[in-house]
Formats: structure tokens, C-alpha cells, sequence
């Protein structure tokens, strides 16, 4: 296995310069466009690494597959949907257009930005606090990690600048899908956007996905198989946005970017894979770090379809 990722990172080096970082949030523009990485970990509790799988970014919307996990455990799904719907869309992920003309309102679903903002606001917790900790400490369970944390920077830099995002919130404010709380609940999420991770942290979290709820490390139940079932079909229509159709026939597995440049993968069953890739292509997920999930899911045989 080890073998097998070295021949992949170093094959597909080359597509990183194809891409671009993410420069609408300024600090994300410091991100190294050429880093390219790979960490698999297995159900029996295997790992595997390989190209730069130490690099830290932040996980960006890989955490919405958190959020939505939590919002799930919270709450069940029927009340969830009287909220956010589980369907695609062809529009990019902070697409202002559907929330007036489609849905009654509601964002189409989880994995995007508008989507994700609704699901914190349906995560238990009285204050903005209570609300990020919960996900937080949900998040530091289920990678093995206590020191997952946000990188300041980004945050404020998310903070400043996140006037697309202010727009989605206070348009659901007043479609009455989110409440008065509309800024605070924006501050979790660009905290949770914020926090800086590895591609071993999120291949942890596909790992979990995989194992149906179970923690490979410890045999630790920590959700239902349901909840891992109905985020793992999300992930497949809308985890890479507008890019989803395009990535199930080419890798065929559910999947979370983020615009960090961090894929998570789940091989039901089998593995989590994060990736991690700061170049985008348009639609803002990880260029290599696709071609990474191509190349492995065609030799080890992994699309689900
Ligand atoms: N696609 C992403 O990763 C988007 C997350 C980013 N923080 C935003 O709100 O735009």
C-alpha cells in the first residue's frame, strides 16, 4: 500500500500547478499550492501515508460532514428536513440563487455553505460557545486528537470577509429558516471552517463513516449506523458540490472538499482517506488531490457502483 501511494502523490505532482489556492479568503491565499498528500486508515485500524500528509491546513467545509453528524445526533432527520433539504445542485457551494427561487426557502443541502449555516443552527447548545464545543469536541473524539484548534488567523480573515455568507444567513433570518441569532451562529461557523487539521484528522472522520459509526481505535460506538448512512449519501450527491455527478463516475465513493484544499474519502466498509491539495480547480475542490482518489479508487477497485 505504501508503495502503491508514493507511485500515485509522485504521478500526479504535476496537476497542482492547474489549480489555485483559494484567495477570496485572503489568508487561504498563503497555502502552499504545490504540497500534495495521502493518509489512509483503515477499518482494522491500518494507516498508511504518503507526499506531504503532514501539511496543516484548515479543514473548510469538510467540516460541514461535523456539523451535519452533530445536527443529526441532536435532532433526527424528519426535523432536520423541516429545514435543509438533501438535494444537489449544479450551483457553486456559496450560491445565493436557489434559497429565493427553489425549495421554499430552504437551502438545498448540508454540504453547502448555506446549508451548513442552517445545520449549526439546529446543533444543541444555548450559547455560541456551547454550540462550537459541542462540534468541537465531537470533532477532537473521533479524530483521536485533542488538539485540533482554530488557526486565528483564518478565522478573523473568514470573520472580515464573509459578507456572501452574511448574505445567506440573514436571507434565511428572514424565510424564518434560521432565528435571531443569525450573527452568532455565522460565528461558529467560520470558526469551524477555521479549524486546522492534517490528512490524518479527516481520514479519521471517513474512517468512522466507514466503520458505521464505530471508532476504529478503540471500538468506541460514538453514532448510529443510520446517521453514517444518511451523511454518506449526502456526501455522495453533494459532498464535492456542483462537482458530485462528475466524482462518483470517476471515483465512486462518498466525499467531503473543502476549499483548504482537504478531501475526505470513505470506502464504506473499508477506509477513510483524507488528501490534502491547496490547489483548487473551479468548482473549489483540491485538483490533485481528485486525481489522488481517481488513481487509487481504479487499482484497489473501491467505487461503490
Ligand atoms: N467550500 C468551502 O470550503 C467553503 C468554506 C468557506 N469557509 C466559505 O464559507 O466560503
Amino acid at each position: 500500500m505504501k508503495d502503491l501511494l508514493d507511485a500515485i502523490v509522485e504521478n500526479n505532482r504535476h496537476w497542482t500547478q492547474y489549480g489555485n489556492v483559494a484567495t477570496y479568503i485572503p489568508e487561504l491565499s498563503k497555502g502552499n499550492a504545490h504540497a500534495l498528500g495521502v493518509y489512509v486508515y483503515d477499518v482494522d485500524g491500518n494507516e498508511y501515508s504518503s507526499g506531504d500528509y503532514d501539511v496543516k491546513f484548515t479543514i473548510q467545509s469538510v467540516s460541514k460532514i461535523v456539523s451535519f453528524m452533530c445536527a443529526l445526533m441532536d435532532n433526527n432527520f424528519e426535523k432536520l428536513c423541516t429545514k435543509i433539504s438533501v438535494a444537489p445542485t449544479h450551483d457553486g457551494f456559496n450560491s445565493i440563487v436557489n434559497l429565493e427561487t427553489k425549495n421554499s426557502h430552504k437551502p438545498l443541502n448540508p454540504m453547502i455553505n448555506s446549508g451548513a449555516i442552517a445545520t449549526i443552527s439546529m446543533v444543541k447548545g444555548d450559547t455560541p460557545e456551547d454550540k462550537f464545543n459541542r462540534i468541537l469536541d465531537f470533532m477532537k473524539k473521533i479524530t483521536n486528537n485533542p488538539n485540533i484548534n482554530i488557526n486565528h488567523d483564518v478565522y478573523h480573515s473568514e470573520k472580515n470577509t464573509g459578507d456572501r455568507n452574511r448574505a445567506l444567513a440573514y436571507f434565511m433570518k428572514s424565510t424564518r429558516i434560521i432565528g435571531d441569532d443569525v450573527e452568532w451562529i455565522l460565528d461558529v461557523y467560520f470558526k469551524l471552517c477555521s479549524m486546522e487539521v492534517t490528512c490524518k484528522d479527516i481520514a479519521y472522520i471517513g474512517a468512522l463513516l466507514a466503520n458505521d459509526g464505530v471508532l476504529p481505535f478503540n471500538g468506541e460506538r460514538v453514532t448510529t449506523k443510520d446517521i453514517c448512512k444518511i451523511v454518506k449519501a449526502v456526501m455522495t450527491t453533494c459532498g464535492m458540490y456542483d462537482g458530485s455527478g462528475e466524482f462518483a463516475v470517476s471515483v465512486g465513493v462518498p466525499a467531503k472538499s473543502g476549499v483548504g484544499g482537504g478531501i475526505v474519502a470513505v470506502v464504506p466498509k473499508k477506509m477513510g482517506i483524507g488528501v490534502v491539495g491547496p490547489a483548487l480547480d473551479k468548482k473549489g475542490n483540491s485538483i490533485g488531490g481528485i486525481q489522488i482518489l481517481k488513481d487509487l479508487s481504479n487499482r484497489l477497485d473501491l467505487s461503490i457502483f
